[in-house]
């Protein structure tokens, strides 16, 4: 393309690429005539991703690629580009090409991409489409995120594994960062974001502060709560900047910005969120516990269950009112059936008003507001008549819209078309003149009939006829044998052989009329209905907070019909301490069996003073971590407010939830496997506290056996010696972790019991009090259909193994080693490297070293170790 510019180019490439020179990250669609086109590289992009024809034309002697599609598939093809990850500019012809003689005028109207887009094919109806932007300050992370589609705003800021938990939870399409904080941003949090660079200068403090007074009218924003939070704001700024830069310019629906307030919700990092499958999982088609707990009705219930999944409340209260709710529609059916009635004929309230907010709604789209609308009278008066406080408190809140449904049923057509301009959008009665030019373009024959019938009579002229023609328009026809009763004023117009024809002053009249009409239609229709749109502006926020309201009620009403359909009973939540589950079960797990076998329910009971730590062994397979983890999804449940499954639950507020699964997958990132392993626990370790939930899944399986038990040993010891005490299960297949209980007073073990058969084993899945005595693993072995060949031989190698190395030693060592015995034989030695090591050691300021440096501290004395091994074999 930029050589072509150099040749002779015609005027509509030269309009083209000067526009295209504006937007160069940018596919850019190029309206010409009925057609969108592309050019050069953008053709060979769309054809592609598209799968239209690619053609060349000769420009100017080069030949430029050339790819197009009509106009009015635009909403097909666009969700395809956008999806495919590209930023698309659409051009339009700013006038009409009829009114003028040189080139038609275009320009860039709606730059769409992945992270700003209104356009239903892009968007999914259960998820929120999120903008982020992030941006490191000197002190902390400033993090915002906005959705377009509904006018949520959101701000936060924090550290790192703050920041990176939120973005793991709302999964922005496509994130903005200062070009000079690409680096910083990729090393942080890794290459999956989609990401787009700024200019350094829209990260400013003075501009973000300014550009939100602006769009919010105000002088400071202390009113949304957010005004202390600097680095916060500068990212919400970067947003509205970008919106800016996008063509998006109409966001009356963007009327409030919220802080996410971090200490009113669980805490959860990324590795939990992740371990815990909520709402995504390793497998693409795998289930999830949001796929299990969803039984939301309306688009709105459904994206705040997923907000509510991802910030569980910290706040009893808050989550017993919760628990009341759903206890009081369990209990009245008759409510419960017509609320969901209600809900699940709303349309999606909160897209449809962001629609008319940007002006981008369909006549169709009102009708489908106002009947959403007028869904939410009933549902009012149901929620005002429970005896419940939080159903009339939502009850209260729901505004009823009247004077605004009543507006947009006088002005439109029950039966709106999609688009304003097919016409019959406005209702009959609404305007006047509008009537008067209906009647005429659409009863026209019935008028030109009586107009017919009043001249018959009045001339006496029986075979008159009247129509018309291209040439002449609209005619009055006499035949021959007649022609000396016409009247007088009648005006000659064509003589035919048997007739004659002529025009009168009414005929005229009408002729004018009805040639203007339908255009004129049109654009009164056009005119009143963005009269009514403009109009409706006012009641934006009132329909948001209805539609907020809403979504409350279909998420309440939500987990009443997953409690109902899979037996859930009502936790109960407070600042006790103790967390005691009887017949708990895994809420995905139990969905997911092979017909005809049930899921075996457990107990686990947890607290800071007698069992604060359960080593839980047993055989690979016998279900270890689906106790782990039914746990923590327990807890979940139960403090996002829903019913959970379990016969009785009994849960102290946990106020941070951390897993941690050994061997993850993370090998394919680079860091060797138990470094990453060590990370992520390192991580807890920092920041456990006296209500903390962690899971530790095999934690040590990603090394060898001895340094394995060791770490694991020394965690399991860490926590319980932290004064936090946390609640900690600890999924493990080294059994000889069982010897801990015996020195730390609040560690018990239990096991997943078994049955040995003859030469296998029956998993009976049921925790009990006890360790285990050996792991299983050839077992499973066998049970996946190893070779008998081989299930044999490692029998055999087990037994000799146990024989030489039995595990009594290892314990032994380990158990020693928290003596000081093993520390004084070390030191004793005088070799000058371990002379090294010990003065390495002395100067390590043990209270300021975090557990990742004391790890790499670690692996740096092994290498030194490795090394004088090895020169020592030399
Ligand atoms: N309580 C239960 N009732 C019925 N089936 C269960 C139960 N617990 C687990 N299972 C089934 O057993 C499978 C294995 O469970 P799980 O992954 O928890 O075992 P594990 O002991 O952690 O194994 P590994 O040590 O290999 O990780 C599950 O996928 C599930 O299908």
């Amino acid at each position: 393309m930029a050589k072509s510019t150099q040749k002779k180019v015609t005027p509509l490439m030269q309009q083209y690429n000067a526009i295209k020179a504006k937007y160069p990250d940018a596919l850019l669609l190029f309206r010409v005539g009925d057609f969108y086109e592309t050019f050069g590289d953008d053709a060979v992009k769309a054809s592609g991703i598209l799968n239209i024809t690619l053609t060349h034309r000769n420009n100017g002697g080069d030949k430029t690629e050339l790819a197009g599609f009509p106009h009015h598939s635009l909403n097909t093809y666009l969700p395809k580009l956008v999806k495919a990850g590209c930023r698309v500019a659409i051009c339009d012809q700013l006038e009409d090409p009829k009114m003028t003689k040189k080139i038609v005028k275009r320009g860039v109207t709606e730059l769409v991409t992945p992270g700003v887009a209104l356009n239903d094919e892009v968007l999914s109806a259960k998820q929120n489409n999120f903008l982020g932007a992030v941006f490191f300050g000197k002190r902390t992370l400033g993090v915002s995120f906005l959705d377009v589609s509904t006018g949520e705003y959101l701000t936060a800021q924090g550290d790192e594994a703050y920041i990176d938990k939120l973005l793991q939870n709302f999964a922005p399409s496509e994130v903005l960062i200062s070009k000079k904080q690409k680096a910083a941003f990729a090393t942080a949090f890794g290459p999956d974001f989609h990401t787009f660079f700024m200019e350094d200068w829209v990260f400013k403090t003075d501009y973000a502060f300014e550009s939100l007074n602006k769009h919010f009218k105000t002088n400071t924003l202390k009113g949304f709560g957010v005004d202390h939070l600097e680095e916060g704001i500068i990212a919400s700024g970067a947003i509205l900047h970008y919106l800016g830069e996008t063509q998006h310019h109409k966001l009356e629906h963007i009327s409030r910005i919220n802080r996410i307030a971090e200490d009113e919700y669980v805490w959860m990092d990324r590795f939990t969120i992740r371990n815990l499958e909520l709402y995504h999982t390793a497998f693409a088609k795998a289930i999830t516990l949001l796929d299990v707990i969803d039984k939301t009705t309306s688009p709105m219930g459904a994206r705040l269950l997923k907000r509510w999944l991802a910030l569980p409340l910290k706040n009893v209260e808050k989550i017993k009112q919760r628990h009341e709710v759903v206890s009081y529609l369990l209990q009245d059916e008759v409510l419960f059936e017509k609320l969901r009635h209600y809900i699940k004929n709303m349309g999606d309230v909160e897209r449809l008003i962001s629609k008319v907010a940007t002006g981008k709604v369909s006549p169709r789209e009102v009708i489908q507001l106002k009947n959403s609308l007028e869904a939410m009278v009933p549902i009012k008066a149901l929620s005002l008549a429970a005896k419940n406080e939080a159903l009339q408190i939502i009850g209260e809140g729901i505004h009823e819209c009247e004077l605004l449904r009543s507006k947009i049923k006088e002005t439109l057509n029950e039966e709106a078309p999609v688009a304003i301009g097919k016409g019959g959008a406005i209702a009959t009665g609404f305007h006047e003149e509008l009537d008067g030019l209906r009647d005429i373009a659409f009863s026209g024959k019935d008028y030109l009939d009586k107009m017919l019938e009043r001249e018959t009579e009045r001339t006496g002229i029986t075979s008159l006829k009247i129509a018309s023609n291209n040439v002449f328009g609209y005619y009055i026809e006499v035949r021959n044998t007649h022609k000396d009763k016409v009247p007088e004023e009648w005006i000659r117009k064509q003589t035919l052989v048997n007739a004659e024809r002529y025009i009168t002053e009414e005929l005229k009249e009408y002729e004018a009329k009805i040639l203007g009409a339908e255009e004129r239609i049109l654009g009164i229709e056009q005119q009143l209905f963005s009269e009514l749109v403009q109009w409706m502006m006012q009641f934006i926020p009132q329909v948001q907070h209805n539609a907020n309201l809403v979504a409350q009620l279909d998420v309440l009403a939500s987990f009443t019909q997953l409690a109902k359909d899979n037996n859930y009973i009502r936790p109960v939540v407070d600042d006790s301490q103790a967390l005691t589950i009887k017949e708990g079960r895994h809420p995905v797990i139990e969905k997911q069996l092979p017909l005809g076998e049930s899921y075996i329910a457990n107990d686990v009971y947890l607290d800071r003073t007698s069992q604060q730590m359960i080593m839980i062994t047993g055989p690979n397979m016998s279900g270890k971590s689906a106790i782990l983890r039914q746990t923590a999804l327990i807890v979940l449940l139960a403090q996002m407010g829903s019913f959970v499954p379990a016969t009785e639950a009994h849960i102290g507020m946990i106020d941070k939830i951390f897993t941690r699964v050994g061997a993850s997958d993370n090998i394919s990132m680079g860091e060797s496997t138990f470094m990453v392993e060590m990370n992520e626990t390192a991580s807890i370790l920092n920041n456990i506290s006296d209500r903390s939930l962690v899971l530790l899944d095999e934690i040590g399986r990603g090394t060898s056996t001895y340094d394995g038990i060791s770490i694991a040993w020394a965690i399991s010891e860490y926590l319980h010696e932290h004064p936090g005490r946390p609640k900690t299960l600890f999924a493990t297949h080294y059994h000889e972790l069982n010897e801990m209980s015996e020195t730390f007073e609040r560690i018990k073990n239990y096991n997943v019991s078994v049955k040995e058969l003859k030469d296998t084993v029956l998993f009976l899945r049921k925790l009990v009090p006890g360790g285990s005595a050996h792991s299983f693993g050839i077992h499973v072995a066998k049970m996946a259909g190893m070779p008998q060949q081989v299930v044999r031989r490692a029998t055999k190698m087990m037994e000799k193994l146990e024989k030489s190395h039995g595990s009594e030693e290892l314990t032994g060592k380990l158990k020693g080693a928290t003596e000081d015995e093993m520390q004084l034989s070390f030191f004793n030695l005088d070799d000058p490297l371990l002379e090294q090591i010990k003065e390495e050691i002395l100067h390590t300021d043990i209270d300021t070293l975090t557990p990742v440096e004391a790890l790499m501290k670690l692996n740096e004395i092994k290498r030194m170790l490795i090394k004088k091994k090895e020169n020592n074999t030399l």
